[in-house]
Protein backbone atom coordinates (compact mmCIF):
# COMPACT_ATOMS: atom_id res chain seq x y z
CA UNK A 1 0.00 0.00 0.00
CA UNK A 2 1.12 3.83 -1.07
CA UNK A 3 1.88 5.91 1.39
CA UNK A 4 0.07 8.91 2.63
CA UNK A 5 3.14 10.80 0.73
CA UNK A 6 3.35 8.44 -1.82
CA UNK A 7 -0.08 8.85 -2.62
CA UNK A 8 0.37 12.45 -3.14
CA UNK A 9 3.49 11.75 -5.12
CA UNK A 10 0.93 9.45 -7.43
CA UNK A 11 -0.66 12.28 -7.89
CA UNK A 12 2.01 14.59 -9.30
CA UNK A 13 3.19 11.85 -11.32
CA UNK A 14 -0.37 11.90 -12.68
CA UNK A 15 -1.14 15.47 -13.75
CA UNK A 16 2.63 14.91 -15.13
CA UNK A 17 1.93 12.44 -17.67
CA UNK A 18 -1.08 14.80 -18.44
CA UNK A 19 1.01 17.54 -20.59
CA UNK A 20 4.39 15.45 -21.91
CA UNK A 21 4.24 15.73 -25.30
CA UNK A 22 4.03 19.83 -25.21
CA UNK A 23 6.36 20.70 -22.50
CA UNK A 24 9.29 19.73 -25.01
CA UNK A 25 12.00 20.38 -24.32
CA UNK A 26 11.14 20.84 -21.31
CA UNK A 27 10.82 17.80 -18.45
CA UNK A 28 7.08 17.25 -17.87
CA UNK A 29 6.62 18.05 -14.00
CA UNK A 30 3.87 17.34 -12.09
CA UNK A 31 3.49 19.23 -8.36
CA UNK A 32 0.47 19.10 -5.65
CA UNK A 33 -0.19 21.25 -2.94
CA UNK A 34 -1.42 19.76 0.01
CA UNK A 35 -2.50 21.38 3.82
CA UNK A 36 -4.29 19.73 7.08
CA UNK A 37 -4.39 16.76 4.58
CA UNK A 38 -6.29 18.07 1.87
CA UNK A 39 -5.11 18.78 -1.72
CA UNK A 40 -5.33 22.78 -2.13
CA UNK A 41 -3.31 23.27 -5.82
CA UNK A 42 -2.33 20.90 -8.37
CA UNK A 43 -0.59 21.71 -11.77
CA UNK A 44 2.05 20.30 -14.33
CA UNK A 45 4.08 22.20 -16.82
CA UNK A 46 2.38 23.98 -19.61
CA UNK A 47 3.28 24.22 -23.14
CA UNK A 48 6.66 24.83 -23.73
CA UNK A 49 7.96 28.91 -22.78
CA UNK A 50 4.63 28.67 -20.01
CA UNK A 51 5.24 28.43 -16.54
CA UNK A 52 6.03 25.35 -14.85
CA UNK A 53 4.53 23.56 -12.42
CA UNK A 54 5.78 24.38 -9.27
CA UNK A 55 4.30 28.09 -10.27
CA UNK A 56 0.90 26.77 -11.74
CA UNK A 57 0.37 24.66 -8.21
CA UNK A 58 0.89 27.84 -6.49
CA UNK A 59 -1.13 29.99 -8.97
CA UNK A 60 -4.17 27.42 -8.32
CA UNK A 61 -4.34 27.91 -4.69
CA UNK A 62 -7.15 29.82 -3.50
CA UNK A 63 -6.22 30.84 -0.05
CA UNK A 64 -2.57 32.01 -0.63
CA UNK A 65 -2.21 32.25 3.05
CA UNK A 66 -2.15 28.62 3.60
CA UNK A 67 1.26 28.33 1.57
CA UNK A 68 2.88 28.93 4.86
CA UNK A 69 1.74 25.73 6.59
CA UNK A 70 1.81 23.55 3.35
CA UNK A 71 3.85 20.70 1.63
CA UNK A 72 4.60 20.67 -1.75
CA UNK A 73 4.92 17.36 -3.79
CA UNK A 74 6.97 18.09 -7.03
CA UNK A 75 7.83 14.46 -9.68
CA UNK A 76 11.60 16.26 -10.00
CA UNK A 77 13.37 18.89 -8.21
CA UNK A 78 11.96 22.28 -8.38
CA UNK A 79 14.80 24.51 -11.21
CA UNK A 80 17.22 26.57 -9.77
CA UNK A 81 18.29 28.24 -13.22
CA UNK A 82 16.90 31.05 -15.42
CA UNK A 83 15.50 29.65 -18.62
CA UNK A 84 11.93 31.04 -20.20
CA UNK A 85 10.58 31.34 -16.77
CA UNK A 86 12.48 31.94 -13.79
CA UNK A 87 13.61 29.51 -11.10
CA UNK A 88 10.74 27.36 -9.28
CA UNK A 89 13.12 27.02 -5.91
CA UNK A 90 13.48 30.68 -5.37
CA UNK A 91 9.43 31.02 -6.14
CA UNK A 92 9.28 28.00 -3.15
CA UNK A 93 11.31 30.32 -0.97
CA UNK A 94 9.18 33.34 -1.96
CA UNK A 95 5.95 31.44 -1.10
CA UNK A 96 7.25 30.15 2.10
CA UNK A 97 6.37 26.90 1.82
CA UNK A 98 8.02 24.94 4.74
CA UNK A 99 8.10 20.84 3.33
CA UNK A 100 8.87 19.94 -0.09
CA UNK A 101 8.50 16.24 -1.22
CA UNK A 102 10.44 15.39 -4.61
CA UNK A 103 9.99 12.85 -6.85
CA UNK A 104 13.91 12.59 -7.83
CA UNK A 105 16.79 14.99 -8.38
CA UNK A 106 17.45 16.36 -12.03
CA UNK A 107 20.34 15.29 -13.36
CA UNK A 108 20.37 18.03 -15.52
CA UNK A 109 23.99 19.76 -15.18
CA UNK A 110 21.91 23.52 -14.77
CA UNK A 111 19.74 22.09 -11.72
CA UNK A 112 21.32 18.80 -10.12
CA UNK A 113 21.00 19.56 -6.25
CA UNK A 114 21.30 23.14 -6.85
CA UNK A 115 17.29 23.41 -6.25
CA UNK A 116 17.65 21.11 -3.25
CA UNK A 117 20.40 23.89 -1.85
CA UNK A 118 17.86 26.89 -2.35
CA UNK A 119 15.48 25.33 -0.29
CA UNK A 120 17.82 23.87 2.31
CA UNK A 121 19.31 27.58 2.71
CA UNK A 122 15.89 28.62 3.03
CA UNK A 123 15.64 26.36 6.15
CA UNK A 124 13.26 23.69 4.42
CA UNK A 125 12.33 20.58 5.05
CA UNK A 126 13.34 18.74 2.30
CA UNK A 127 12.52 15.11 0.97
CA UNK A 128 14.22 13.19 -1.55
CA UNK A 129 13.32 10.26 -3.33
CA UNK A 130 9.47 9.82 -2.66
CA UNK A 131 8.08 7.06 -5.64
CA UNK A 132 11.66 7.92 -7.32
CA UNK A 133 11.42 4.72 -9.42
CA UNK A 134 7.83 6.40 -11.05
CA UNK A 135 9.54 10.06 -11.27
CA UNK A 136 12.79 8.62 -13.10
CA UNK A 137 11.13 6.69 -15.63
CA UNK A 138 8.52 9.74 -16.04
CA UNK A 139 11.34 12.05 -16.85
CA UNK A 140 14.09 9.28 -18.39
CA UNK A 141 13.57 10.96 -22.11
CA UNK A 142 14.78 14.62 -20.34
CA UNK A 143 18.03 12.57 -18.14
CA UNK A 144 19.14 10.72 -20.99
CA UNK A 145 18.55 13.53 -23.50
CA UNK A 146 21.04 15.68 -21.28
CA UNK A 147 23.18 12.88 -20.04
CA UNK A 148 23.68 11.13 -23.45
CA UNK A 149 23.17 13.88 -25.84
CA UNK A 150 21.01 12.18 -27.57
CA UNK A 151 17.46 10.97 -27.75
CA UNK A 152 15.71 8.31 -25.84
CA UNK A 153 15.66 5.89 -27.99
CA UNK A 154 12.34 3.02 -28.66
CA UNK A 155 12.39 0.63 -30.94
CA UNK A 156 8.84 -1.08 -31.90
CA UNK A 157 7.83 -3.71 -34.35
CA UNK A 158 5.42 -6.25 -34.82
CA UNK A 159 6.25 -9.73 -35.64
CA UNK A 160 4.16 -12.99 -36.26
CA UNK A 161 4.42 -16.20 -34.29
CA UNK A 162 7.01 -17.62 -36.49
CA UNK A 163 9.12 -14.37 -36.46
CA UNK A 164 8.42 -12.36 -39.60
CA UNK A 165 7.43 -8.58 -40.20
CA UNK A 166 5.87 -8.77 -43.36
CA UNK A 167 5.59 -11.40 -45.98
CA UNK A 168 7.79 -11.55 -49.01
CA UNK A 169 6.12 -8.77 -51.70
CA UNK A 170 7.58 -6.31 -53.79
CA UNK A 171 5.25 -2.41 -54.48
CA UNK A 172 5.71 -1.18 -57.37
CA UNK A 173 3.70 1.95 -57.30
CA UNK A 174 2.50 4.21 -54.07
CA UNK A 175 -1.39 2.17 -54.99
CA UNK A 176 0.24 -0.61 -53.88
CA UNK A 177 1.91 0.37 -51.13
CA UNK A 178 0.47 -0.36 -47.50
CA UNK A 179 1.61 -1.98 -44.44
CA UNK A 180 0.83 -5.94 -43.92
CA UNK A 181 -0.99 -5.91 -40.99
CA UNK A 182 0.19 -8.61 -38.29
CA UNK A 183 -1.40 -6.45 -35.06
CA UNK A 184 -4.84 -6.25 -34.18
CA UNK A 185 -6.65 -3.22 -33.57
CA UNK A 186 -6.34 -3.21 -29.99
CA UNK A 187 -2.36 -3.00 -30.66
CA UNK A 188 -2.63 -0.34 -33.70
CA UNK A 189 -4.34 1.44 -30.91
CA UNK A 190 -1.61 0.91 -27.91
CA UNK A 191 0.95 1.91 -30.95
CA UNK A 192 -0.36 5.25 -31.56
CA UNK A 193 -1.02 6.00 -27.51
CA UNK A 194 3.26 5.04 -27.69
CA UNK A 195 3.22 7.47 -30.98
CA UNK A 196 1.51 9.99 -29.01
CA UNK A 197 4.48 9.70 -26.04
CA UNK A 198 7.34 10.19 -28.04
CA UNK A 199 8.73 13.29 -29.62
CA UNK A 200 9.48 11.63 -32.94
CA UNK A 201 9.00 8.49 -34.72
CA UNK A 202 11.70 7.09 -37.75
CA UNK A 203 11.62 4.92 -40.75
CA UNK A 204 13.75 3.10 -43.83
CA UNK A 205 13.80 3.90 -47.50
CA UNK A 206 11.87 0.34 -48.03
CA UNK A 207 9.47 1.00 -45.03
CA UNK A 208 8.29 4.42 -46.62
CA UNK A 209 8.58 2.62 -49.97
CA UNK A 210 6.62 -0.47 -48.72
CA UNK A 211 3.85 0.98 -46.52
CA UNK A 212 3.02 4.09 -47.20
CA UNK A 213 2.89 5.15 -43.36
CA UNK A 214 1.40 7.95 -42.36
CA UNK A 215 2.64 7.96 -38.48
CA UNK A 216 0.09 9.89 -37.02
CA UNK A 217 -1.52 9.20 -33.50
CA UNK A 218 -5.11 8.95 -35.24
CA UNK A 219 -6.82 5.45 -33.62
CA UNK A 220 -5.63 7.53 -29.96
CA UNK A 221 -5.43 10.75 -30.15
CA UNK A 222 -2.75 13.53 -28.77
CA UNK A 223 -0.04 15.45 -30.76
CA UNK A 224 1.58 13.31 -33.78
CA UNK A 225 5.29 12.78 -33.60
CA UNK A 226 8.02 14.53 -35.74
CA UNK A 227 8.60 12.38 -38.86
CA UNK A 228 11.76 11.46 -39.80
CA UNK A 229 12.93 9.17 -42.91
CA UNK A 230 16.10 7.91 -43.87
CA UNK A 231 16.47 8.50 -47.70
CA UNK A 232 20.18 8.93 -49.02
CA UNK A 233 19.15 8.40 -52.15
CA UNK A 234 15.72 9.99 -52.25
CA UNK A 235 13.95 7.19 -53.47
CA UNK A 236 10.52 8.09 -51.80
CA UNK A 237 8.53 10.24 -54.46
CA UNK A 238 6.85 13.05 -53.39
CA UNK A 239 3.25 11.77 -53.64
CA UNK A 240 3.77 9.49 -50.64
CA UNK A 241 1.91 10.21 -47.27
CA UNK A 242 5.55 11.15 -45.69
CA UNK A 243 5.67 14.30 -48.11
CA UNK A 244 2.17 15.71 -47.50
CA UNK A 245 3.40 18.35 -45.30
CA UNK A 246 0.66 18.00 -42.30
CA UNK A 247 3.20 17.42 -39.53
CA UNK A 248 6.83 18.66 -39.50
CA UNK A 249 9.46 15.67 -41.53
CA UNK A 250 12.92 15.64 -41.40
CA UNK A 251 14.46 13.56 -44.44
CA UNK A 252 18.02 12.46 -43.92
CA UNK A 253 19.83 12.80 -47.20
CA UNK A 254 23.03 12.69 -48.71
CA UNK A 255 21.65 14.87 -51.75
CA UNK A 256 21.70 18.58 -51.83
CA UNK A 257 17.89 19.30 -52.07
CA UNK A 258 14.78 22.07 -50.73
CA UNK A 259 11.35 21.67 -50.05
CA UNK A 260 9.25 23.48 -48.06
CA UNK A 261 6.93 20.21 -47.27
CA UNK A 262 10.16 18.70 -45.51
CA UNK A 263 13.27 19.49 -43.52
CA UNK A 264 16.36 17.79 -45.51
CA UNK A 265 19.23 17.38 -43.50
CA UNK A 266 22.60 16.23 -45.24
CA UNK A 267 24.73 13.92 -43.43
CA UNK A 268 27.99 11.91 -44.89
CA UNK A 269 26.46 7.94 -45.93
CA UNK A 270 29.93 7.04 -45.81
CA UNK A 271 30.56 7.45 -42.15
CA UNK A 272 28.67 5.92 -39.35
CA UNK A 273 24.62 7.19 -40.03
CA UNK A 274 23.53 6.78 -36.66
CA UNK A 275 25.71 8.92 -34.67
CA UNK A 276 25.27 11.90 -36.97
CA UNK A 277 21.23 11.86 -36.93
CA UNK A 278 21.67 11.24 -33.14
CA UNK A 279 23.72 14.24 -33.33
CA UNK A 280 21.55 16.31 -35.90
CA UNK A 281 18.02 15.44 -33.14
CA UNK A 282 20.51 16.57 -30.09
CA UNK A 283 20.58 19.77 -31.55
CA UNK A 284 16.39 20.34 -33.06
CA UNK A 285 15.88 19.79 -29.16
CA UNK A 286 14.39 16.72 -30.02
CA UNK A 287 14.11 14.36 -26.42
CA UNK A 288 12.91 10.59 -27.85
CA UNK A 289 12.37 8.61 -30.81
CA UNK A 290 10.29 5.62 -31.57
CA UNK A 291 11.76 3.28 -34.10
CA UNK A 292 9.17 1.88 -36.16
CA UNK A 293 11.16 0.09 -38.69
CA UNK A 294 11.69 -1.96 -41.16
CA UNK A 295 14.36 -4.84 -40.41
CA UNK A 296 17.61 -2.95 -41.34
CA UNK A 297 17.01 0.27 -39.66
CA UNK A 298 15.97 -1.70 -36.41
CA UNK A 299 18.91 -3.87 -36.79
CA UNK A 300 21.31 -1.02 -37.03
CA UNK A 301 20.05 0.10 -33.87
CA UNK A 302 20.19 -2.99 -32.33
CA UNK A 303 24.03 -3.74 -33.15
CA UNK A 304 24.94 -0.56 -32.35
CA UNK A 305 23.30 -1.06 -28.76
CA UNK A 306 21.33 2.11 -29.27
CA UNK A 307 18.46 1.80 -27.93
CA UNK A 308 16.78 2.51 -24.15
CA UNK A 309 13.17 0.75 -24.33
CA UNK A 310 11.50 -1.75 -26.85
CA UNK A 311 7.89 -3.16 -27.64
CA UNK A 312 7.59 -6.15 -29.81
CA UNK A 313 3.80 -6.93 -30.77
CA UNK A 314 3.06 -10.70 -31.51
CA UNK A 315 0.58 -11.10 -33.54
CA UNK A 316 -1.60 -15.03 -34.48
CA UNK A 317 -0.19 -15.44 -37.94
CA UNK A 318 2.48 -17.09 -39.12
CA UNK A 319 3.81 -16.08 -42.74
CA UNK A 320 6.64 -19.10 -43.11
CA UNK A 321 9.08 -16.89 -44.87
CA UNK A 322 9.02 -13.18 -45.88
CA UNK A 323 11.07 -10.23 -44.03
CA UNK A 324 12.62 -12.04 -40.79
CA UNK A 325 11.92 -9.72 -37.01
CA UNK A 326 14.94 -8.28 -35.62
CA UNK A 327 16.49 -10.56 -32.09
CA UNK A 328 17.01 -8.89 -28.82
CA UNK A 329 19.07 -10.96 -27.17
CA UNK A 330 18.11 -9.64 -23.71
CA UNK A 331 14.65 -10.57 -21.46
CA UNK A 332 12.02 -8.48 -21.47
CA UNK A 333 11.07 -6.68 -18.65
CA UNK A 334 7.26 -7.70 -18.93
CA UNK A 335 4.83 -9.52 -21.20
CA UNK A 336 1.65 -8.44 -21.65
CA UNK A 337 -1.42 -9.25 -23.67
CA UNK A 338 -3.69 -7.44 -25.91
CA UNK A 339 -6.83 -9.65 -26.55
CA UNK A 340 -5.36 -12.06 -29.36
CA UNK A 341 -1.86 -10.56 -29.56
CA UNK A 342 0.42 -10.06 -26.44
CA UNK A 343 3.56 -7.47 -26.08
CA UNK A 344 6.95 -8.13 -25.27
CA UNK A 345 8.18 -4.76 -23.40
CA UNK A 346 11.99 -4.24 -23.13
CA UNK A 347 13.47 -1.21 -20.47
CA UNK A 348 17.05 -0.93 -20.33
CA UNK A 349 18.64 0.41 -16.88
CA UNK A 350 19.40 4.19 -17.80
N1 LIG B 1 5.79 -5.46 -38.87
C1 LIG B 1 6.39 -4.33 -38.57
O1 LIG B 1 6.34 -3.86 -37.43
C2 LIG B 1 7.12 -3.59 -39.61
C3 LIG B 1 7.35 -4.15 -40.86
N2 LIG B 1 8.06 -3.45 -41.78
C4 LIG B 1 8.36 -4.12 -43.06
O2 LIG B 1 9.76 -4.19 -43.17
C5 LIG B 1 10.14 -4.10 -44.55
C6 LIG B 1 11.19 -3.03 -44.73
O3 LIG B 1 12.35 -3.39 -44.02
P1 LIG B 1 13.78 -3.32 -44.70
O4 LIG B 1 13.69 -3.88 -46.06
O5 LIG B 1 14.74 -3.93 -43.76
O6 LIG B 1 14.01 -1.78 -44.89
P2 LIG B 1 14.13 -0.47 -43.97
O7 LIG B 1 12.81 0.14 -43.84
O8 LIG B 1 14.93 -0.74 -42.73
O9 LIG B 1 14.96 0.45 -44.96
C7 LIG B 1 16.24 0.05 -45.34
C8 LIG B 1 16.83 1.09 -46.25
O10 LIG B 1 16.83 2.34 -45.58
C9 LIG B 1 18.09 2.91 -45.64
N3 LIG B 1 18.69 2.65 -44.31
C10 LIG B 1 18.08 2.18 -43.22
N4 LIG B 1 18.92 2.06 -42.20
C11 LIG B 1 20.08 2.46 -42.62
C12 LIG B 1 21.33 2.58 -42.02
N5 LIG B 1 21.52 2.28 -40.72
N6 LIG B 1 22.35 2.99 -42.76
C13 LIG B 1 22.16 3.33 -44.04
N7 LIG B 1 20.98 3.27 -44.66
C14 LIG B 1 19.95 2.82 -43.96
C15 LIG B 1 18.80 2.16 -46.78
O11 LIG B 1 18.36 2.74 -47.99
P3 LIG B 1 19.32 2.86 -49.28
O12 LIG B 1 19.51 1.45 -49.72
O13 LIG B 1 18.54 3.71 -50.25
O14 LIG B 1 20.57 3.50 -48.83
C16 LIG B 1 18.23 0.79 -46.63
O15 LIG B 1 18.28 0.03 -47.81
C17 LIG B 1 8.87 -3.80 -45.30
O16 LIG B 1 8.43 -5.02 -45.87
C18 LIG B 1 7.91 -3.31 -44.25
O17 LIG B 1 6.57 -3.62 -44.57
C19 LIG B 1 8.52 -2.19 -41.54
C20 LIG B 1 8.30 -1.59 -40.34
C21 LIG B 1 7.62 -2.25 -39.26
N1 LIG C 1 2.68 -3.93 -40.03
C1 LIG C 1 2.59 -3.46 -38.78
C2 LIG C 1 3.20 -2.24 -38.41
N2 LIG C 1 3.87 -1.51 -39.32
C3 LIG C 1 4.38 -0.19 -39.01
O1 LIG C 1 3.36 0.76 -39.02
C4 LIG C 1 3.56 1.70 -40.08
C5 LIG C 1 2.25 2.17 -40.67
O2 LIG C 1 1.80 3.25 -39.94
P1 LIG C 1 0.46 4.00 -40.27
O3 LIG C 1 0.48 4.34 -41.72
O4 LIG C 1 0.43 5.21 -39.38
O5 LIG C 1 -0.67 3.03 -39.95
C6 LIG C 1 4.41 0.92 -41.05
O6 LIG C 1 5.13 1.72 -41.93
C7 LIG C 1 5.34 0.19 -40.13
O7 LIG C 1 6.33 1.06 -39.62
N3 LIG C 1 3.08 -1.82 -37.12
C8 LIG C 1 2.38 -2.54 -36.20
O8 LIG C 1 2.29 -2.13 -35.05
N4 LIG C 1 1.80 -3.69 -36.56
C9 LIG C 1 1.87 -4.20 -37.80
O9 LIG C 1 1.30 -5.26 -38.04
ZN1 LIG D 1 10.87 25.30 -12.66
Amino acid sequence: MLSIHETFMQRAVSLAKKGTRLAYPNPCVGAVIVCDGKIIGEGYTSAYGGPHAEVNAINSVQDESLLGKSTLYVTLEPCAHYGKTPPCANLIEAKNIPKIYIGCIDTFAAVSGKGIEILLKAGREVHVGVLEDECIDLHKRFFTYHNKKRPYIVLKWAETQDGFIDKEREVSSVDEAKPTWISNELSKQKVHQIRATEHAIMVGTNTALKDNPTLTTRLFGGVSPIRILIDKNLRVPNEYHLYNGEIKTIVFTEQETNSNLVQFKKIDFSKNILSQIMEVLYQEKIQSVLVEGGKQLLNSFIEQNLWDEAFVFVGNDKFEKGVEAPVLEVSPSKTFVLGTNSVRHYIKEI
